[in-house]
């Protein structure tokens, strides 16, 4: 397969030994702020999988490190701290082993939300510059879920990019899909393709710019890892068939940050596709920024988009602009993005009374020592 890169890096890392990894200016900004301080050489690295108090690395060769005190007492104390797949971080040596000395900046996030009370938010992704949305275009399209999706992209500060996948077995029909696709697609660019008639790929590989890293999101079945496979002109995952057929991973090496052709980067994470809607609610606002800027256009500022007088909202619904189901969809995720936040203050809350609780408890222990009974 040919690879166009109509998109040219802002700076060119393909000379740097962790080039292939995405290193670029802002990582190495980020390791000078920690590196000259530090009392042991420190050597940048890239998290390729998180595992129990210790991660997966490239640097450029495959490591494992364990967490130093200071990083895995600051992941106790938050979670969303804790090196994560796609993080830079500093490494020291230490006799044979490795260890995190510090979690470098991060860009781009992916985040999942606790969904139990006292269960913290996950960063999935770190340093993540894309995020590939795939629906399959024989399945629906489920626009809300694809609204789910864009959401959570939007709010992990990277630019989503959907594709259409399996665009042959629509036949038809696929016109029909695609235009469904854009009607809940604002601001990100929509792709056709087929990972077995190889429709679109070429177009899709170009946006694939070097250094940058992507991510899959899609239910089960939409084609990911086929359409990577494509992408990349090997097997590089397991696709569903071989994973029914043989129960175990057929790929010879499991890997976490699978380079393109092109020398853009995959990384593959298990377990993102249960969705929770982000709680800082931008991501849903980007989203649906075609409701937004209508709103914008209303009489009055607080406008409810009830039977509030010049109400743009409903002007739109009214004249068959703006679908009724999309709104009910805006308003749904809305509440669930602040009922989100809502339930995150509430665990800070009572995180912060447990806190106060042990420390009065050590004061007053303190105090007992010290009066000598
Ligand atoms: N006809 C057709 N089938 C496809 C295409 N892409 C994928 N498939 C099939 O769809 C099924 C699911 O594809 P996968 O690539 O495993 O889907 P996935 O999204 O990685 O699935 P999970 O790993 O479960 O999330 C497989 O049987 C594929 O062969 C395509 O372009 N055309
Ligand atoms: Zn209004």
């Amino acid at each position: 397969m040919s690879h166009h890169n109509t998109n040219t890096a802002a700076d060119d890392n393909s000379f740097h030994p962790l080039g292939q990894l995405g290193w670029n200016s802002r990582v190495e900004a980020a390791f000078e702020t920690v590196a000259p301080g530090s009392e042991h050489a420190l050597y940048p690295a890239r998290v390729t999988e998180a595992r129990r108090g210790s991660v997966g690395l490239r640097m450029p060769q495959h490591e494992t490190a364990k967490l130093s005190p200071r990083v895995r007492k600051a992941a106790e104390a938050d979670h969303s701290t804790a090196p994560t797949s796609g993080d830079w971080v500093a490494v020291r040596r230490s006799g044979d082993a490795w260890l995190v000395e510090a979690v470098l900046d991060r860009a781009g996030t992916l985040v999942r939300q606790g969904v139990a009370k006292d269960s913290h938010d996950q960063v999935l992704a770190a340093n993540i510059d894309a995020v590939l949305i795939c629906e399959a275009a024989d399945q629906g399209p489920n626009v809300g879920r694809l609204e789910r999706f864009l959401s959570l992209a939007w709010a992990s500060g990277a630019t989503p990019v959907v594709a259409v996948t399996k665009a042959e077995l629509a036949g038809d029909r696929l016109p029909e899909v695609v235009e469904l696709v854009e009607t809940v697609t604002t601001g990100a660019d929509v792709h056709t393709v087929s990972a077995h008639t190889g429709l679109g790929l070429a177009e899709l590989a170009a946006r694939l710019r070097p250094g940058s890293t992507w991510v899959l999101l899609g239910t089960s079945g939409a084609g990911k890892s086929s359409l990577l496979n494509a992408l990349a002109g090997d097997t590089v995952m397991d696709t569903g068939e071989i994973r029914d057929d043989r129960r175990g991973r057929h790929t010879t090496t499991h890997r976490q940050l699978i380079p393109m052709p092109g020398g853009a980067l995959f990384l593959d994470i298990p377990g993102v596709r249960r969705i929770d809607v982000p709680g800082d609610g931008s991501g849903v606002d980007r989203t649906f920024a075609d409701i937004g800027e209508l709103a914008e256009r209303c009489r009055f500022r607080d406008c409810s988009h009830g039977a509030e007088p010049g109400c743009a909202v409903n002007a739109a619904v009214d004249e068959g602009e703006l679908d009724t189901r999309r709104l009910e969809r805006w308003y749904r995720l809305r509440r669930e993005a602040e009922w989100n936040r809502s339930r995150g203050d509430a665990r800070l809350r009572a995180e912060r009374r447990k806190e106060w609780k042990r420390n009065d408890r050590v004061g007053r222990e303190a105090a007992r020592l010290k009066r000598g009974f």
